[in-house]
């Protein structure tokens, strides 16, 4: 089967894009499991964090599913969202429009760029919730705000919020990868904790409105960022720290920097996550699902936006001192 689709990324976590709208494959769920174990592998396969599929939509312009490189399914992708959204307003020569994910319909659009020369995206990512239940997290209480999870770490305390997938939030005055990889990897191996698994970020501050994200993922691993968390952290540290509310929190990760404004209305916060949606090539794969083989062709680089997004890149890095 051939599949045309495009490599693209939001601050370094990358996917393939896959455009259901455009062709109907006629994928059953195993095919779309299978094709992300198969294509997103680093060592044999094209190399992604996930796979995004662009499916057709009857309450909005577009669906969005998204599989993380192990074959499992995520509630939603703060990243993958800011690539669809550019696609699809690519596509229908739109500013604004909506997606639907599955947990909601969310608003995407293209806004001011948040440093030069980057087409920025911005989604909304709701809905959000402080409650366990929503993660699932079991625990002693209705929400988890600062506190200790010993089973994770005897030092760190956590904040537990959904947004909507589920995540852990450490605020720690300097980000230790490898610590934080297996305080990650305990996480989702504790079912009787975190039934369906969790995404783990430690969070660095800054300064006020800056701070630094890395994060551990459910179903992935360490990835260059992961949107959803960088939302997540925002609002934590913005709870517990000294980051403000309806003003652009910058967030800077190991593949780039975003914005996330927090904001709440009626009791109930939301966050806008501003970002690039960037294109690295496009090309077509030719699946064999049964010998579990594929060869790619008709590849064809997006360089000039790549070329850009470097400086972006080279920023980031001094401003943690990489
Ligand atoms: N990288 C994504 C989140 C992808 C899903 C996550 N691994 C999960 O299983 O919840 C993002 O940008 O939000």
């Amino acid at each position: 089967m051939k599949i045309p689709f495009i490599k693209c990324h939001g601050s370094g976590n990358d996917f393939i894009l896959i455009d259901e709208i455009e062709n109907d494959f006629g994928f059953s769920e195993k095919d779309r499991r299978e094709l992300s174990i198969l294509l997103c592998d680093r060592q044999d396969g094209i190399g992604s964090d996930g796979i995004l599929f662009v499916m057709p939509s009857d309450k909005a312009e577009g669906r969005m599913r998204m599989f993380n490189s192990d074959g499992t399914e995520a509630e939603m992708c703060g990243n993958g969202l800011r690539c669809v959204a550019r696609h699809m307003i690519e596509k229908l020569g739109k500013t604004e429009i909506a997606i639907e994910t599955e947990k909601a319909v969310l608003p995407v659009s293209q806004v001011e760029e948040i440093f030069p020369e980057i087409d920025t995206f911005s989604v909304m990512i709701d809905p959000v919730s402080f409650k366990v239940e929503s993660l699932p997290m079991n625990y002693n209480g209705e929400e988890a705000v600062d506190v200790a999870i010993p089973e994770l770490s005897a030092e760190r305390t956590f904040t537990a919020l959904s947004v909507p997938n589920p995540h852990i939030v450490s605020i720690v005055d300097n980000v230790d990868q490898d610590e934080l990889s297996a305080v990650g990897k305990k996480a989702n191996d504790l079912p009787e904790v975190f039934p369906n698994g969790v995404n783990v970020s430690y969070v660095q501050i800054l300064e006020k409105n800056k701070i630094f994200v890395r994060t551990f993922e459910r179903g992935v691993g360490l990835t260059n960022a992961c949107g959803t968390a960088m939302s997540a952290s925002s609002l934590v540290s913005t709870i517990l720290g000294p980051n403000e509310k309806d003003t652009p929190i910058v967030v800077i990760n190991k593949g780039g920097l975003v914005n996330c404004v927090v904001e709440k209305e009626e009791g109930r916060f939301s966050i806008q996550l501003r970002g690039n949606g960037t294109n690295v090539y496009q090309a077509v794969v030719d699946v064999d699902p049964e010998a579990r083989t594929f060869a790619v062709s008709e590849q064809s680089f997006f360089e000039k936006e790549n070329k850009t997004y470097e400086k972006l890149e080279a920023f980031a890095a001094s401003e943690i001192g990489g």
